[in-house]
């Protein structure tokens, strides 16, 4: 079943044109000049109930734009939206019992209140039934590991306390979605591992349909089987982590050991722009190259010609690599492709 259906969803903003300084500023005061910024290109999304989907791209990609847009917070240009059957910019209150979200640095908690009243508050909001919100409660208290804090205010929980209990705020009422914005950022090692069991066990037990924005790779690894990309407002990649590196992962490197030195290749090797030599012995030695631009086939035979190849070896760049490329905005569209062989 669709949960998320978003056909043609755009979204601009009226920017002000303001050059620096005081001048800038009485100017921008008399004859206000403004240029409009596309934040989101008509793009079409959809998600299927159950899913967990990672929404990534780099800064002013257009991520919080779309998720506003998701969340009923900010109307769209043009384009139509169906939450789970809801227009969420039109029916928010609707669309408000639907979904949990948890946003960063903004809190839902009652800054100096106990969290347990918080909880309990949340409860008369959202009209949830006593026997659901006492099973909640006890779940999350025990799989967040949160009964040495709950008592205390959000002020003084530390940002680990703080994103637990905000996750368990997100969750008292049932929502079939769940929005996250950076659910693990700062976070140590334990506690990241709480939340993702947490949000992995949520997903497979109610089928809680999951979107974050993440820069962790272990979120993307432990959570979500699938990746939505974004740049410039616009969809650049819809499908796995695996995929992801077949189509984006562009260095490769060949370790070569040969039989015999080779210098006139090497001293070719050495000249050419696009290869990178990296010379680790007498007679071995790795080339890197954009596999984009060549195939291993290509630099094994290179070499297979100047003399005899005893063993040699390929990696790909990792997907570490690829996911700060994402968030560098450096990824290359242009030469992407499906996977090439060896
Ligand atoms: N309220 C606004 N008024 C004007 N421009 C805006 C507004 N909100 C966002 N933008 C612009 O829209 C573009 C997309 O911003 P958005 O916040 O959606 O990006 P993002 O991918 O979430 O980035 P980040 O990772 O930095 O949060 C940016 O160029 C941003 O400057």
């Amino acid at each position: 079943m669709r949960i998320i259906e978003a056909r043609q969803l755009t979204k601009s903003f009226r920017q002000a044109v303001k050059e620096p300084g005081l001048k800038g500023a009485a100017k921008h005061l008399f004859a206000p000049r403004y240029i409009e910024k596309i934040a989101v290109q008509p793009l079409d999304l959809t998600v299927e109930a159950g899913e967990t989907v990672a929404y990534l791209g780099p800064n002013g990609a257009g991520k919080s734009t779309t998720i506003k847009m998701l969340t009923g917070i900010l109307t769209p240009s043009s384009g139509t939206i169906s939450v789970n059957g809801i227009n969420p910019y039109k029916k928010r209150m609707e669309n408000a019992a639907q979904i949990g979200a948890v946003f960063g640095q903004r809190t839902q908690l009652w800054w100096d209140i106990p969290i347990l009243e918080s909880f309990s508050l949340l409860k008369d909001i959202y009209q949830i039934p006593e026997a659901v919100y006492k099973t909640n409660m006890n779940q999350f208290i025990e799989l967040l590991g949160m009964s040495e804090f709950i008592h205390l205010s959000a002020r003084k929980l530390s940002l680990g306390q703080r994103m637990r209990a905000d996750l368990a705020a997100s969750l008292l009422h049932n929502p079939p979605i769940l929005y996250l914005d950076e659910p693990t950022i700062g976070l140590d090692v334990s506690v990241k591992q709480k939340i993702r069991e947490f949000i992995k066990k949520i997903n497979q037990e109610q089928q809680t349909t999951v979107m974050l924005t993440t820069h962790d790779l272990g979120d993307i690894e432990d959570l979500c089987k699938r990746l939505i990309i974004i740049d410039h407002g616009a969809i650049i990649y819809d499908g796995s982590l695996k995929d992801v590196k077949s189509n984006f992962a562009r260095e490769r490197v060949v370790f070569f050991q040969v039989a015999s030195p080779l210098p006139a290749l090497l001293n070719q090797l050495a000249q050419a722009p696009d290869i990178k030599l990296d010379i680790q012995g007498e007679l071995e030695f790795s080339l890197s190259f954009d596999r984009f631009e060549y195939t291993a086939s290509e630099i094994v035979g290179r070499v297979m010609k100047h003399g005899e190849v005893v063993d040699f070896r390929m990696e790909d760049a990792n997907i570490e690599q690829v996911i700060k490329t994402v968030y560098d905005g450096n990824l290359d569209l242009k030469h992407s492709r499906p996977q090439e062989g060896a």
